[in-house]
């Protein structure tokens, strides 16, 4: 897997500002932290247990672009991502080990981007696979049938008194003849080319199924003894009668299976949590002994657990066991009723960055509505576009609408940005139902089309606080 965590702190702080809007501080200091670690890994090995890694605690109130900037980060360089909730772990029900959870969710993680990378490697070859197996299914040979022996599977199956893993016992051998193979060569081309995509195939395929013995659940041995069993367990297959750009899909997704060692997928996938995971731990403010209201699993005992997996342990998932050492943490929390330092002092220990992200303008929503590369509402035009129905935004416009998101914030629940995305969706609601009865038009939203949409839904209390 090809990470970029050699990129120097101003290249990230460049790919950074692409998307989001101001919060320079916070911006400047995941950039450093990730280049910390890099050079923390450089390091000699006894060395690298003085040098304690550098984590990050982001103070802001919400919506300001905490997660984002921490995602963005782990997107640029191609590192396994997640987020989660400090609050999750005092939920009644939960149990100290359960915190080890974040790390089994970033190998899952770390596993699909892999897998990923592993499929758009193998793909041209399993399609060219797929379109003779179904070229094959178009138009067979002469088949001649031989019964095998059942497999040394079927008798272990057996010997358990568990049901057989498939009613076939026959295996299939077929001659093809020159021509056979020339119109074989001519359907792969038609299939290729859409032709035959409407036309009936029955393939075999293979039935999607767990483990024998079914969900087991329960601790990380079980969990590796069912994932063993799954890779061990051949596939049961049955044919299937299906169109044949369906059918395409489907062999394309089995002939990538069957290039891609699990094996490898999971080591590489350990590897690339234990070497490039972010972990982003969401309202840990929520946790500290302040904010403690009782009743439920103590707050301060959520900590106690935390610890050990940012100091850096080793964790149990159905990969393998993953040290957590060089795991880059970010923590972040509003911290309006409690302090930082009303942490445990060794968890306090582990976050030694801290940054304030400022709360947005009117002048950031303008910026955030209009500039980054995936921004609000280019996303909105590209969705109407998809209709033929081109939307365009005055300048008045798109001030009244920042100068609206600001208003709410202020008089109701300050949401942050995430009160732009509640006013576009109003506004743009009729639109986005109407479109598909007007392609060919275009629209243009101005300051007049706001007011009209939102006015009457700002100025009443109680509406605006349901909508909006
Ligand atoms: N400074 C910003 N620039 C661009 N977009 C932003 C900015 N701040 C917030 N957003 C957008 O607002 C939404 C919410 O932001 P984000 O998830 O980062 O909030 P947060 O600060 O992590 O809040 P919380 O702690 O509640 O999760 C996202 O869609 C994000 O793209």
């Amino acid at each position: 897997m090809k990470t970029k965590t050699n990129l120097t702190p101003r290249q990230v702080l460049t790919e950074l500002d692409r998307y989001i809007i101001g919060q320079n501080d916070a911006k400047k200091s995941v950039a450093v932290a990730l280049r910390n670690r890099y050079r923390r890994m450089l390091l000699a090995e006894d060395m690298q247990q003085e040098v304690t890694p550098k984590n990050i605690l982001m103070i802001g109130p919400t919506g300001v672009g905490k997660t984002e900037i921490a995602r963005r980060l782990a997107n640029l360089v191609n590192a396994p991502f997640v987020k989660v909730e400090a609050t999750k772990f005092t939920e009644v029900g939960y149990v100290g080990r359960d915190v080890e959870s974040m790390v089994r969710d970033l190998v899952e993680n770390a596993i699909s981007l892999v897998e990923e990378e592993k499929r758009s490697d193998v793909y041209s070859k399993a399609y060219e696979k797929a379109l003779q197996r179904i070229a094959k299914a178009l138009k067979p040979g002469i088949k001649k049938k031989k019964t095998t022996d059942s497999n040394s599977f079927q008798n272990m199956f057996q010997q358990f008194g568990l049901p057989p893993l498939s009613d076939e016992t026959e295996e299939e051998t077929e001659e093809v003849t020159a021509e056979i193979a020339t119109a074989r060569t001519e359907i792969v081309e038609q299939i290729r080319k859409g032709i035959l995509d409407n036309r009936d195939v029955t393939i075999q395929v293979e039935e999607k199924s767990g483990s024998p013995l079914g969900a087991m659940g329960g601790n990380e041995q079980m969990m590796m003894l069912q994932s063993a069993l799954e890779s061990m367990t051949p596939k049961r297959k049955s044919n299937r009668t299906m169109k044949v750009k369906d059918a395409l899909k489907i062999c394309v997704d089995e002939e990538t299976d069957k290039m891609i060692d699990k094996n490898d997928v999971s080591m590489e996938a350990l590897k690339l949590a234990e070497e490039s995971g972010i972990i982003f731990i969401d309202e840990i403010d929520k946790i500290t002994s302040k904010s403690d209201q009782g009743g439920q699993v103590s707050r301060e005992g959520v900590q106690r657990d935390i610890l050990p997996i940012v100091e850096g342990s080793q964790v149990a998932t159905k990969y393998g066991n993953i040290k957590t050492d060089h795991v880059l943490f970010v923590a972040s929390g509003a911290f309006h009723v409690s302090k930082p330092s009303d942490l445990i002092p060794e968890l306090q220990g582990r976050f030694p960055i801290r940054v304030e992200l400022d709360d947005l303008t009117e002048e950031d929503f303008v910026r955030i509505l209009t500039e980054p590369n995936n921004a609000l509402l280019k996303q909105y035009k590209a969705l109407l576009e998809t209709e033929d129905v081109v939307i365009t935004f005055t300048k008045e416009a798109i001030d009244r609408i920042a100068a609206n998101a600001t208003k709410m914030n202020n008089e109701t629940d300050n949401i942050g940005a995430r009160r732009l995305h509640t006013i576009l969706e109003k506004l743009l609601e009729d639109l986005l139902f109407e479109s598909p009865d007007m392609p060919g038009q275009q629209i243009t939203i101005t300051a007049d089309y706001v007011d009209e949409k939102l006015a009457h839904i700002i100025e009443d209390q109680d509406l605006r606080r349901y909508i909006l």
